[in-house]
């Protein structure tokens, strides 16, 4: 391993013993600014390099050819991600209530109780995973933030279980005919939607089938793979377009076109005609993407395409951010917000652009979250222009600011003002 930090070097400041993990110590702003300084120094050395946290060396890849490569040989998710885990359990990696069909009220309330924790979850998950001194559970548990994360944990999984046996309740006494999506919808004559939940009760067997322990990793899983993550994508796009005038004004007359002049809802029929607004969510999530990094293992040596090795063991970063920053694939305007250049694209390696991961581990919910963060969009722009925030500054070109918990989000919360269109 040592041999490999050799030849995979990096010109980041690194101390002994500690490697670079002090440089993820701060605020989650912070920690963001130092995995945009390891992608930008990866894309200088040829989209590989190696970094110690204290004593693990994680190889870090920015160059698609070489991702692709482990993204498709190495299919287990690497250890430094296990502390999600003290949620999800061993659940196969959050929209609450199209997830569990129960009016939950949650996106409603900003204040719930489920979200503030899910949020502070992220933070400590975050933090611990970049900090290598608090890996090791007998360190941990001496701390402030075992006590905290075990408190959210607690909360959260209670939650979901009494959902969960609300359900299987409500499916043996039959009165489970209507959900609260069925209830959003009622005028529409549809038949009954299936939840999330429901369908896993039913195709695993009913009664038989996954034990509430499993359906609530499962759910577990589902909450926080999909709900943050689409509303955070949705989100960055809002704030481009606010930033972006002329942006919008293009995607606005591609709403009149293919909605018309009524401001009738967005049909499933409808995304595919949205070619403009296919390019503006496309080079958001490059710019922006709400899941930055990916990280695997290796089970055996590999060579990659290169004729680079790298040893059993060793975690690999895959850095979403950076490959979709590398100029090698994008170009000398990587860092421009310009849409334009995904109309007609050939993209220059299938793994170039990732936001969803690549190869067969990506992510489950893609199209889910494509079609919902576009119908969103599409209804939002084709009612209100969107405009900065009073107090945010127009700053034209310059970079979001951003920070990482889990998720990257932006620092300003993604203010803008929405002007009722006439
Ligand atoms: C803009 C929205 C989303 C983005 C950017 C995103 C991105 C990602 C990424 C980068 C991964 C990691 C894959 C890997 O390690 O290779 C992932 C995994 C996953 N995502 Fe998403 N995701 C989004 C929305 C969703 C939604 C809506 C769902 C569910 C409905 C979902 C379910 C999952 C699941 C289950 C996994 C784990 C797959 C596995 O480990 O095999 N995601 N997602």
């Amino acid at each position: 391993k040592r041999a490999m930090a050799k030849y995979l070097r990096n010109d980041l400041d690194t101390l002994p013993f500690l490697g670079i993990s002090h440089k993820f110590i701060g605020s989650d702003e912070d920690r963001m600014t130092t995995l945009s300084e390891i992608a930008a120094d990866c894309n200088r050395h040829d989209g590989i390099t190696a970094v110690w946290l204290a004593n693990r060396i994680f190889v870090v890849i920015t160059d698609p050819v070489e991702a692709e490569a482990v993204l498709k040989n190495c299919l287990e998710k690497d250890n430094i991600l296990r502390f999600v885990r003290t949620l999800t359990g061993n659940g196969s990696i959050f929209a609450p209530e199209t997830t569990m069909g129960t009016k939950l009220g949650i996106q409603k309330q900003d204040n719930h109780p489920f979200l503030a924790n899910f949020e502070r979850f992220t933070e400590l998950v975050t933090a611990r995973t970049l900090m290598p001194w608090l890996h090791t559970d007998f360190v941990y548990k001496f701390t402030p933030y075992y006590k905290k994360n075990t408190e959210i944990v607690n909360y959260m999984t209670s939650f979901v279980t009494k959902i969960i046996k609300e359900k299987r309740k409500d499916i043996e006494d039959g009165s489970n005919k209507k959900n609260a999506i069925d209830e959003q919808n009622n005028d529409t004559g549809r038949p009954a939607t299936k939840t999330f939940l429901e369908l896993l009760i039913d195709y695993s067997g009913g009664d038989k089938g996954y034990t509430n322990l499993e359906l609530q990793e499962e759910t577990m899983v589902m909450l926080l793979a999909g709900t943050d993550t689409s509303a955070v994508g949705a989100s960055f796009v809002m704030v481009m377009l606010s930033k972006h005038q002329d942006v919008q004004e293009k995607l606005f007359q591609e709403l009149l076109e293919v909605l018309g002049d009524e401001e009738r809802p967005v049909t499933a029929e409808d995304l595919p005609r949205f070619k403009y607004l296919d390019a503006v969510v496309k080079e958001t999530l490059r710019l922006y993407p709400p899941v930055p990094i990916t990280a695997r293992t290796t089970d055996k040596d590999y060579v990659l395409p290169s004729g680079k090795k790298i040893v059993k063991g060793t975690g690999v970063i895959i850095h979403i951010w950076g490959t979709h920053r590398n100029p090698k694939y994008w170009g000398p305007d990587v860092d421009v917000f310009r849409p334009e250049r995904f109309l007609d694209l050939q993209l220059a390696h299938p793994a170039a652009y990732m936001p969803f991961s690549h190869g067969p581990r990506n992510c489950l919910g893609y199209q889910y979250a494509t079609m919902s963060m576009k119908t969103a969009i599409a209804t939002l722009v084709r009612r209100y222009k969107v405009v900065p925030a009073e107090h945010i500054v127009q700053d034209g070109e310059k970079p979001l600011r951003v920070k990482f918990d889990i998720m990257m989000k932006h620092v300003d919360k993604f203010q803008i003002q929405l002007v009722r269109r006439k």
